[in-house]
């Protein structure tokens, strides 16, 4: 490329920028004046960019995995980290899990229908005519999946047959989950769905809200009927009862025991309900936000955590994010040591978790990442071991312990240390944590602990880059 030469320089801008030779001395002041405002305002520009660069760098991005089977309180998990960091978007977003929740309890209240003999000698006289009442919700179920699924733009919700027991499969939808594609798109597409509707509750006809107010007291009767409560023993639908929350069956989620709440006209999911209401996870997905200043802690800080699908079928998505992760929240539900997987029934759910943790604690890509493991479902755990379940009889090592939380969270605790003692490439601390991730006041404590965690982690590993 030809240069331009002008005298002695060899900057072509020394041309241009040369004062003209017949130049005034008021000419000049305003030339030099003009000079020195443009000089001010570069080393202005150039100071704010450092300053821009050095924020970027003190800018912290955590990224966080939780991993875990299906149903082991991922999603829940990652709730209570909303709730805790953005409350406010957190309480904003309530209104949209107000179908998902009628849905769960829709669910219960079909599983039981289900379940029933066709003979009317059961129960209470009133029984036969509050079962035909009741019909009506399957069509609500329909609805609601519906609005939940196709209605709702391009499939965001999708529902499909999954791996979920009935009791006699009779029904078109008893063997569909509904379950959330990644990314939080589909929380606009439903805020959309519900200003569309036009009206206060939000629902589409038939509204799933007026006939679950108009249908609460047969509700009630069904829920509470003796003979009811017996066949469901009888056919060993398990009732496990937690705070707030009755969980009918390993894949069916209810609010049975907040019928008359969850059924008012004016009905608003609380923040609990949010926490309890259950809503498969299908892929992985991100979820990125800052702490609120209202959080209590300092803004800025950046937080990626990962949400996985915890079904088998979903494990194969899970390896692209190792790479880049600060630490893993694994959870496993102890609960289930008396259940099979919903997915593949001949699969003991603590045998699955044990096998996961050891994957996860072997894996070479994972050698410098902080693993902590959530012991989960631990309410439920206490109160199937105070109803009666001996822990021993399907955990042989436990032997002749008390069957009582303590012992057996103990037990667990110890157990899954092991593991991760003996499968580990490189030492690593044990953070081991008994939960119950829908209880907020506990968890708020165990996630406070696990942030401080992960942030002292962050800032190690970016020391040694
Ligand atoms: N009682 C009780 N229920 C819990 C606990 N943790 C989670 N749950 C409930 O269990 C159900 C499943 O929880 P999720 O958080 O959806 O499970 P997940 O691991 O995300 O499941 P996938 O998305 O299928 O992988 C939800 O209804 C939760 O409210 C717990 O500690 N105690
Ligand atoms: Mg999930």
């Amino acid at each position: 490329m030809p240069s331009i030469r002008v005298g002695n320089s060899d900057d072509p801008f020394e041309h241009i920028m040369r004062p003209p030779p017949d130049e005034t001395p008021e000419q000049k002041a305003e030339r030099l004046r003009r000079e020195e405002e443009a000089k001010r305002i570069s080393q202005q520009i150039d100071e704010s960019i450092k300053m821009e660069r050095i924020e970027r760098k003190k800018k912290r991005v955590v990224r966080l995995l939780l991993l875990g089977q299906s149903e082991s309180g991922k999603s829940t998990t990652l709730r209570q980290f909303q709730r805790l960091y953005t409350p406010t978007a957190f309480r904003q977003e309530r209104v949209l899990w107000r179908s998902v929740i009628q849905l769960n309890l829709i669910r219960s209240i079909r599983t039981i229908l289900d379940a029933l003999p066709s003979s009317s000698a059961l129960g209470s006289p009133a029984l036969p005519e509050i079962r035909e009442r009741l019909e009506v919700l399957r069509d609500v179920e329909h609805s609601l999946i519906r609005m939940l699924t196709m209605n709702i733009y391009g499939c965001i919700l999708a529902a499909k047959a999954v791996d979920c027991p009935t009791t006699n499969g009779n029904w078109p939808w008893s063997d569909q989950e509904v379950y959330i594609r990644p990314g939080t798109a589909w929380k606009g597409a439903l805020a959309k769905l519900v200003q569309s509707m036009g009206d206060a509750d939000g629902d589409i006809p038939p509204s799933p809200t007026s006939v679950l107010y108009r249908l609460r007291e047969d509700i009630m009767a069904l829920w509470t009927d003796r003979g009811v409560r017996e066949v469901l023993r009888r056919r060993k639908l398990r009732l496990e009862e937690g705070p707030g929350l009755l969980t009918l069956y390993a894949c069916v989620r209810s609010f049975l025991n907040d019928i008359e709440r969850v059924t008012s006209l004016k009905y608003t999911p609380t923040e609990d309900d949010v926490l309890k209401a259950r809503l498969k996870t299908v892929g992985v997905s991100e979820y990125k936000f800052e702490m609120e200043a209202s959080a209590g802690k300092e803004s800025g800080t950046e937080w990626r955590i990962v949400d996985v699908g915890g079904s088998r079928s979903q494990v194969t998505t899970w390896m692209p994010f190792f790479d880049d992760v600060d630490a893993i929240i694994f959870l496993a539900p102890i609960s289930g040591f008396d259940q099979v997987l919903t997915e593949d029934r001949s699969v003991n759910r603590l045998e699955d978790s044990v096998l996961l943790w050891k994957a996860i604690c072997s894996n070479k890509l994972l050698a410098n990442v902080e693993l902590v493991l959530f012991l989960n479902k631990c309410d439920i755990l206490d109160q199937k071991l105070k109803s009666g379940v001996r822990l021993a009889k399907y955990v042989r090592s436990f032997g002749d312990r008390p069957n009582d939380l303590e012992t057996a969270s103990k037990y667990f605790r110890s157990k899954f240390n092991a593991i991760q003692r003996e499968y580990s490439p490189n030492p690593r601390k044990f953070y081991g944590f008994c939960t119950s991730v829908t209880d907020t006041t506990t968890t708020a404590g165990i996630l406070a602990s696990v942030r401080d965690m992960v942030i002292r982690q962050h800032l190690k590993q970016s020391k040694l880059l």
